[in-house]
């Protein structure tokens, strides 16, 4: 099936709004110093919708998905996370054992260099077993099954199944990445500048099938990146940040095309002259 997102037409009609939120951000901060950090963050993200945090370098995009994905504690605010196992959580009064839970089996994370996700020490096919095992999937011939599925679903060969990491291209490391985080079926995934640093051509090949992985699976996403071709391509709705602070939001075809705040035009405009 090729994948998509869903039209603004759909968004606008409410289509998710149905749903309880997945994700409730509640006056979200996080200084470490005056304009660094982020914050006053607040919004819902519902099953299914893929949320697109763009600004330029130093923005606090990172630093906003940090506080976003439990790893690192805000000076204030709230997350809240409807989970499948423990019901609503608050991601900073629960158990640091709940969010670990979360962390390998609801949740996935996509880094930017596929090494800070990886394992490189260890052969492919145990980098997807590894989540797997974390699980509880104990059962070695059905891991390596599973593997091969996902190296096939992210377009490895599955003869590469016994090759370290090291010996992949940075697209295959790509790749093996977020096969390693969707072998558990999370519901939400947390991505920083997931094509960051790829040839354009591997991008674009990435992009595609993170697309219909997303739409095939109905996961939600945050994606964090600076590039609004990206931004275009995977997100329902975009959320554009300067010095810290939540300037525009709204869904990602308004955003672009008819950008309202005067930091989103300079923003859309400098890429249109590119
Ligand atoms: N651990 C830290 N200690 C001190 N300052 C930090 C820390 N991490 C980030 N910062 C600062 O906070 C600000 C926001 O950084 P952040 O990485 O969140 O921005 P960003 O929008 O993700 O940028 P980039 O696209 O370059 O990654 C920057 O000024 C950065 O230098």
């Amino acid at each position: 099936m090729k994948g998509g997102k869903d039209t603004s037409a759909e968004r606008q009609a409410g289509k998710w709004q149905d749903d309880a939120p997945l994700l409730s951000v509640r006056d979200i901060c996080k200084f470490y110093a005056p304009g660094k950090g982020c914050g006053d963050v607040s919004f819902d993200l519902y099953p299914g919708e893929v949320l697109g945090i763009v600004g330029e370098s130093g923005s606090g995009k990172s630093t906003l998905l940090s506080t976003l994905s439990a790893r690192l504690q805000p000076d204030s605010g709230q997350v809240i996370y409807n989970s499948a196992q423990f019901g609503e959580l608050d991601l900073y009064a629960c158990d640091e054992a709940e969010r670990r839970v979360l962390m390998r089996s609801e949740w996935g994370i996509v880094h930017q260099h596929a090494r800070d996700g990886l394992r490189m020490n260890v052969s492919a096919g145990a980098n997807i077993g590894e989540r797997l095992m974390a699980v509880g999937e104990r059962h070695y011939g059905s891991i390596r099954e599973k593997a091969e599925e996902w190296l096939t679903a992210v377009e490895i060969d599955t003869g590469r199944i016994d090759d370290r990491p090291s010996q992949f291209s940075g697209g295959m490391q790509q790749r093996l990445q977020i096969a390693r985080n969707l072998v558990t079926h999370p519901k939400l995934i947390f991505m920083d500048e997931p094509t960051g640093g790829l040839d354009v051509s591997v991008q674009a090949r990435l992009l595609d099938l993170l697309r219909n992985l997303v739409s095939q699976l109905g996961l939600s996403v945050i994606i964090v990146t600076h590039d609004l071709a990206v931004a275009r391509l995977l997100a329902h709705r975009l959320m554009v940040m300067r010095r810290g602070e939540v300037v525009e939001t709204g869904l990602t075809d308004q955003v672009l095309d008819d950008p309202q705040h005067p930091y989103t035009q300079l923003l859309v405009s400098s890429i249109l002259q590119n």
